[in-house]
């Protein structure tokens, strides 16, 4: 069967399943939970509550194999340059393998220079907690800040947040992306610049933002402590070391990665600098573990059975077959206030693409819009749409079984309530449900008939529900390879190639030309469009 029959044959068995009713599936089969259900030790995967049977996973998996999707897991695996545009591999993967296997790229055993450094990595992590690091002054750091956006920047802080229990007597770690001088400004006001070390986070060392707000922290360094503690109160991670020394930052402090670390799949690697210094070498390396639990997952595990592979497939089913543009993920865990932020580059970034690997055009919608916030607070603000709107919108729910630390039964109510949506989104309620309801308010007989409609919910808004054990460092590993995985699968499925990323080029290329229009306001504006030129004028008339 090939893909365009694949497709067909879901969307005709799709069009089937519409007049059913999700609850209906589970009141006829008492085994649906643990038929739509998949486990990876003390991680839990339900997606029972998505209006599908089992032929539906079935056909799912023919369209999977109609793309090859197993032989391109291979051929990501072994370190082939599935990066097609830019003729890389995309082997993030090999950061966090901790068998003794080889990591063969190009011929070459890669593992003994990935060990190198991240041992480097870890001991000066190590170091900086236990205070052997000094400052210029001689003191204990208190406090790391890492200068980076995107890549640089998301995967550190969403894990730094997610890990905060874990940090003990770590430095505490902070986050500077935004060009904006808001940003750097904000989150040194509270610092004292002696005890404070700079990480520069850049996978190239070019990128506009993180080099301005490196010189600005420098400057601030220098003019606080001299150009003398700039050796000590500074670090980089890049893979260009060259352009490091150009920065003039102490050998010993440049960490490195490879061209073969997709930004947004960096965490892994040196780019994990703060997270290391945050929570220690031994927690970083049982992140690192869930990140390797999960490949080893995703390589073995049949199709039907695994994880990621169904979490793309289901993310298709929506996409192409029922015409979803959106994906929420929820969750229910309020360390993972970031996640939603960092996925959004993770798929986003890989997916919003329109053509395929050859350049062609694609045959189908590709990367939904992702957005999520923390439950319970999402369901005080946009869970209205969700229950109500006109779109629908499928949603992953993330929950812990029991919180890090005793919290006097709020994750009881915490876990009721993700329960209690994901159960209304699927469930619904009838008119005549809610008509009942209001009867047995003792409504007057007109006020049921006009408040009626408004009390009914549609139901079959399918979601999953991630249950693991507790948000500790080898279970958030396991989570961000879940999605790393995932999106692989999904650009599979689509052809297209989720490790480049052309379409933010053309605003870094426009931005550095109206760069210097902007700060002159003798050059002239004439060449650009009306509007472009209108807001030029505007500012140049306006601002102080
Ligand atoms: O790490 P850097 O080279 O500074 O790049 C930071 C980020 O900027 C780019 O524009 C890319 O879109 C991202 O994928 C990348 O993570």
């Amino acid at each position: 069967m090939n893909f365009h029959q694949a497709l067909a044959a879901l969307q005709s068995h799709a069009a089937a399943l519409e007049p059913l009713r999700a609850r209906d599936f589970f009141a006829r089969d008492p085994v649906r939970f643990r038929e739509f259900s998949v486990e990876i030790d003390d991680l839990l995967f339900d997606f029972s509550k998505h209006k599908i049977t089992a032929e539906t996973v079935r056909l799912l998996i023919e369209l999977a194999r109609a793309r090859n999707l197993e032989a391109r897991r291979a051929a990501l695996f072994a370190g082939e340059p599935v990066n097609n545009t830019e003729g890389r591999a995309a082997m993030h993967m090999a950061l966090r393998d901790l068998s003794r296997r080889p990591i063969q790229m190009g011929g070459v055993d890669m593992r003994p220079e990935i060990e190198r450094e991240r041992e480097k990595v870890l001991s000066f992590a190590q170091s900086l907690r236990s205070g052997a690091v000094k400052t210029f002054g001689g003191e204990r750091f208190t406090d790391v800040v890492n200068i980076g956006i995107g890549g640089s920047d998301l995967g550190p802080a969403m894990a730094c947040r997610a890990l905060s229990p874990y940090r003990s007597e770590g430095p505490r770690a902070h986050f500077v992306a935004n060009v904006d001088g808001a940003d750097l400004a904000d989150t040194l006001s509270s610092l004292d610049l002696s005890r404070t070390l700079f990480i520069v986070s850049s996978k190239t060392f070019t990128t506009q933002e993180t080099m301005a707000n490196a010189r600005s922290a420098r400057a601030r360094v220098v003019a606080a402590l001299g150009e003398a503690a700039v050796a000590q109160h500074f670090a980089a991670v890049s893979t260009r070391l060259d352009k490091v020394a150009e920065f003039g930052i102490a050998q010993d402090r440049v960490f490195g990665f490879w061209d073969w670390v997709g930004g947004r799949y960096s965490l892994w690697s040196s780019i994990g600098l703060a997270l290391a210094i945050s929570v220690g070498p031994e927690n970083f390396i049982a992140f690192l573990q869930g990140g390797f639990d999960v490949d080893e997952h995703f390589r073995e595990a049949p199709l039907e059975k695994n994880i990621p592979a169904l979490m793309g497939l289901l993310g298709v089913l929506h996409r192409n077959v029922l015409g979803r543009a959106a994906h929420a993920v929820i969750p229910y865990d309020q360390r993972l206030a970031r996640f939603p932020a960092y996925l959004q580059q993770l798929d986003m970034e890989s997916n919003g693409k329109s053509v395929r690997r050859d350049g062609s055009k694609v045959e189908t919608e590709t990367g939904p819009v992702i957005f999520g916030e923390p439950g319970t607070n999402g369901q005080h603000a946009f869970f209205q749409l969700l229950h109500q709107g006109t779109s629908v919108v499928p949603i992953d729910f993330l929950i812990a079984a029991e919180p890090v630390e005793s919290d006097e039964r709020h994750h009881e109510l915490l876990f009721a309530n993700c329960l209690a949506q994901s159960e209304a989104l699927m469930r619904g309620r009838t008119l005549d449900e809610a008509k009942a309801l209001l009867t047995g308010e003792d409504r007057a007989p007109e006020e049921i008939e006009r408040l009626g409609p408004h009390k009914v919910f549609p139901g079959d808004r399918p979601s999953s529900t991630i249950l693991y054990r507790r948000l500790d460092p080898r279970t958030l590993g396991r989570l961000v390879a879940l999605y790393e995985h995932k999106v692989f699968v999904q650009s599979v499925i689509w052809d297209i190639n989720p490790f480049d990323q052309w379409g933010v080029e053309l605003g870094k290329e426009l931005a550095n030309r109206l760069a210097p229009i902007v700060a002159d306001p003798s050059r002239a504006t004439a060449d650009l469009d009306a509007s472009t030129a209108g807001l030029i004028g505007w500012r140049r008339a306006t601002a102080g």
